[in-house]
């Protein structure tokens, strides 16, 4: 891919003869070379330079020339300092008190996806020595029995966490499960009373959805500012939009949320200071989604098939990464974004549980 040299950068603007352009120009020479196109209409902005159609177009139209140079939020390793914090945390609590918390997880059927990620639960519980009880249920069995094993969990004083791997076979009632999962142990945070409380002001729910929390996490840890801030969140899914949402707006955010009957998404995505993208599909959102130097927090983990992939699949976000670092100011890969962020927050509600019913500040 070209890189945006300084010729380029001089054909850019003194192909177009309006008085913004030349300026634009000016201010380029003095700060040196644009990395990418959010720097470029940083600089613009700080210089007083109103960007007009006319020069933002030709800006956009150079920086998609130009290589990735978006802030990579690393989902992956601010995980692993979280991780780091918990295993201290744990620690603690087990030599003054000598409580060591502990989460069951429940898998229904065999799924490959569902195998692979409570298996990588249980090694992140390991690594910050949560105790894990797994429960295997084979794909016909009742919902009679899940409900059993969730009952003997809420019983058990040394489970402070109970996670059921979604989705359910389908001869399940997702709500009659879900709605039996006593709200103290309700570390998913699906748990209706947690989400009502999420929504309302001067409330308090007593689990955050691990992956909403995991998107507020890396924004705060990367120093992005929420309050006052456009916030689009696109799709409407019980377990990350809605909450995203949700949260977003508890941060001081302007909230919309995009989904799949909304006209003109892409308009409405382009007025965001911060996405949030979770619809599953793949590549969707386009680099003209996207108003330069926006933060984009990409949840989607979508398999596309790759012949030349050991596994025969690659995982890819919902929003085109290719175009997307061009234009952001910070962006999530995946894989290594969202993803590890997810269990770390597991975690971390697995440690808040046990905290809370030992009075352990
Ligand atoms: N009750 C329930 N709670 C969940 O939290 C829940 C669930 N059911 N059902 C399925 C989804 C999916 N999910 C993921 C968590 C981590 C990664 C993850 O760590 N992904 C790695 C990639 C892993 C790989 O390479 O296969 C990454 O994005 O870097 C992915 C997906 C939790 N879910």
């Amino acid at each position: 891919m070209a890189s945006f040299s300084s010729a380029t950068r001089v054909t850019t603007f003194t192909s177009t003869t309006d008085y913004c352009s030349r300026k634009a120009h000016r201010a380029l020479q003095h700060v040196g070379p644009v990395q990418n196109i959010s720097a470029l209409f940083r600089t613009l902005s700080t210089t007083g330079i109103a960007i007009t159609p006319r020069s933002s177009s030709s800006l956009l139209a150079a920086a998609m020339t130009t290589e990735a140079s978006a802030k990579v939020i690393d989902g992956k390793s601010v995980a692993k300092e979280i991780r780091d914090e918990i295993d201290f945390e744990i620690s603690r609590m087990k030599d003054s008190i000598g409580v060591v918390p502990g989460l069951a997880v429940i898998l229904v059927g065999d799924r490959k996806d569902s195998a692979t990620y409570v298996r990588n639960k249980k090694k992140s519980c390991e690594s910050v020595g949560i105790n894990s009880y797994e429960v295997r249920l084979s794909e016909d069995s009742s919902e009679q029995h899940v409900l059993e094993h969730i009952s003997r969990f809420n019983d058990d004083p040394s489970v402070h966490g109970i996670l059921v791997q979604l989705p359910l076979p389908p001869h399940m009632n997702e709500q009659n499960v879900l709605n039996a999962v006593c709200i103290e142990k309700d570390v998913d945070g699906f748990h209706p009373l947690n989400i009502g409380r999420l929504a309302m002001r001067d409330r308090e729910p007593l689990f955050v959805p691990c992956t909403p929390k995991g998107c507020i996490e890396l924004l705060h840890r990367y120093g992005v500012d929420i309050k006052g801030k456009r916030a689009v969140v696109i799709g409407r899914s019980n377990i990350v939009g809605m909450p995203a949402a949700l949260l977003l707006q508890r941060e001081d955010a302007t909230v919309s949320i995009v989904h799949s009957r909304t006209k003109n998404p892409e308009t409405i995505t382009r007025e965001a200071d911060i996405i949030i993208s979770a619809v599953g599909q793949p590549n969707m959102v386009k680099g003209s989604w996207i108003k330069p130097g926006s933060v984009v927090i990409d949840v989607g983990i979508n398999p596309v098939e790759d012949a030349k992939s050991p596994r025969g699949y690659r995982l890819v976000g919902d929003v085109c990464y290719a175009e997307a670092s061009k234009i952001a100011s910070a962006i999530t890969p995946v894989p290594g974004g969202v993803g590890p962020m997810t269990i770390a927050m597991l975690l971390s509600n697995t440690l808040i549980s046990a905290k809370r019913v030992n009075n352990f500040m």
